[in-house]
This record gives C-alpha cells, sequence and structure tokens, in this order.
C-alpha cells in the first residue's frame, strides 16, 4: 500500500505537472487478481481497487494500520464497475451487478472478491475511511441510490447523481459516497464548482473509451491546475480545493468522501465567472 502526506495550498500552487500527478493522481487501480491501495492522509481514505479474473482476492490488513484486519478501526464502501461479481464478508456472500454498493462497517474481519464470469470479470472500487463506531453492512442496487437529476444539454452537463452511502441512505461513521452519470453529449462534471473544507473527496472515474482523457480541475478557485486522467484512474481532492471535470467523451465517475460532516449539500458553490 502506496502512503501520500498531504501538500499546503502554497505548496501545490507551485507544482510542475509531474508533481501534481504524483501527489494527487492515482494511476490504474484496476489490476488483475491484485489490490491496488493508496492511502492518503487526507482524513486518512484508503482508496483502491480490485479486478479479480482467475482467483478469489482477499483484502489483507497492512502494516502502517497497525491493526489485525483491515477493517478493525474503517469501514469500507465498494462499488462495482465491471462485470458481476461477489464479495464475501465474514461468511456472508454479497452479490453485486454493475453499478452495487456494498457498505461493509468496522469490525468485518474477512473480505474477497471474486468474479462471476472470468471472461467479463467484476471491477470493484473501493474507498475507506476511519470509524470509531460500528454500523451495519449493507447492500444498494443502483435501482435504490435515489437519483438526482443535474445540469443542462445546454451547458453540456446534464447528468444524474446517485447517492449511496449518505445520511438518508446507507449510514456510516463518515463515509459519504455515490456516483454520477453524464449524459451521452454532456462532458463537465459538478459544474457550478464547489468546495467543502469539511470533507476531501476523491474522484474516480470509469466508462470513459481507452483513447479518451479526462481533464480534471483541482486547486484553489482563483488558481486552477488541471490533471490529464485516463479511464480507471482515481484522484485526491483536498478539502480546500475545487473538483470538476471535462472528458473528450461520455464517462462516468464515483465521488466519495470523508471529513467533518456528512451533509450532502453543505457545499461552498461557487459560480463560473469566480474560476481563474
Ligand atoms: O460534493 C459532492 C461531489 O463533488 C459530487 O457529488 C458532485 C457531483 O457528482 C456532480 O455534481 O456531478
Ligand atoms: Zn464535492
Amino acid at each position: 500500500m502506496e502512503i501520500r502526506f498531504e501538500n499546503s495550498k502554497k505548496e501545490v500552487s507551485r507544482m510542475i505537472t509531474e508533481e501534481l500527478r504524483e501527489a494527487f493522481l492515482v494511476e490504474q487501480l484496476m489490476q488483475e487478481d491484485k489490490i491496488t491501495l493508496v492511502y492518503s492522509h487526507y482524513d486518512r481514505l484508503i482508496v483502491g481497487g480490485v479486478k479479480p479474473v482467475n482467483s478469489q482476492v482477499r483484502l489483507e490488513t497492512h502494516t502502517e494500520l497497525k491493526a489485525e484486519y483491515f477493517l478493525e478501526r474503517r469501514e469500507l464502501g465498494i462499488i462495482n464497475v465491471g462485470g458481476a461479481g461477489t464479495v464475501t464478508a465474514d461468511g456472508q456472500t454479497y452479490h453485486l451487478d454493475k453499478l452495487s454498493c456494498l457498505y461493509l462497517g468496522k469490525g468485518t474481519k474477512e473480505v474477497s472478491f471474486t468474479s462471476t464470469d472470468a471472461a467479463n470479470p467484476a471491477m470493484f472500487y473501493l474507498l475507506s475511511a476511519p470509524a470509531h463506531a460500528e454500523y451495519p453492512s449493507r447492500l444498494m442496487p443502483k435501482e435504490e441510490a435515489s437519483p438526482v437529476q443535474l445540469g443542462d444539454a445546454m451547458t453540456s452537463n446534464k447528468r444524474t447523481v446517485y447517492k449511496y452511502i449518505h445520511l438518508e441512505g446507507i449510514r456510516s461513521a463518515q463515509l459519504v459516497m455515490g456516483l454520477t452519470v453524464l449524459e451521452p453529449g454532456s462532458v463537465w462534471n459538478s459544474v457550478p464548482p464547489h468546495t467543502h473544507t469539511r470533507r476531501t473527496e476523491v474522484y474516480f472515474y470509469f466508462d470513459l473509451p481507452e483513447n479518451q482523457r479526462l481533464f480534471h480541475f483541482m486547486g484553489e478557485p482563483q488558481q486552477t491546475r488541471s490533471i490529464v486522467m485516463q479511464n480507471h484512474d482515481a484522484v485526491i481532492s483536498p478539502p480546500w480545493s475545487v473538483h470538476f471535470g471535462c472528458g473528450t467523451s461520455n464517462y462516468t465517475f464515483i465521488w466519495g468522501m470523508a471529513g467533518e460532516n456528512q451533509v450532502y449539500s453543505d457545499m461552498d458553490a461557487l459560480t463560473v465567472p469566480d474560476l481563474k
């Protein structure tokens, strides 16, 4: 597991492209038959991915956690972005079709991932936050994730937000998680943009065709920076940073947050002309 520490606003404002990518971009999370994990010190979020093909893959603890098992003091949100698969947690088997979400609460000891069909493997996106209270594990298919329509075709940002782990959905100690599907022809996500110093956010982009790219914007609103991303890359958004993107094609993304509170609508809104 890779460990990444924080960077100050001032430091970030002076970073060259490579430094910015090294600090915030998490590349290619979906590796065959192994778990990729990055521990960010922004709200201690762990971002990861696993694509089981030929074998069952287990979630192991890591020396940095000083824990007997990964979820001893943590909770985990899982969203499948591939073919059908199963997650087994302490003997209980959960079936996840594409875009189903599974929440595993603190105290879950054994976690493993399998694909139903090796020819169309599951791809599980993982986001974990520290948890000091136990909430029940729960599966939620996309159909139950309260869709909200946002944006307009005229501003190329027509999209549907699905919330899974939040105050009115799957309850958690601090994790908030869901996904946003852009309509064909719409390419701008999270515009008009916002910040929320109360929470760190991580974006994971998928269903972006191989030879297309996503321009993810970060930084202070009056000093934006961009990171060019590919399908299955994630990006860490510090609490003080804007987070929005534009694709050269249609795409979908998972957003996830942790921090001071769990109120989804508690954003500090910006207008497009606020940006520099
Ligand atoms: O704080 C909330 C997150 O940035 C996302 O939910 C926003 C988003 O998916 C969108 O507007 O498209
Ligand atoms: Zn946000």
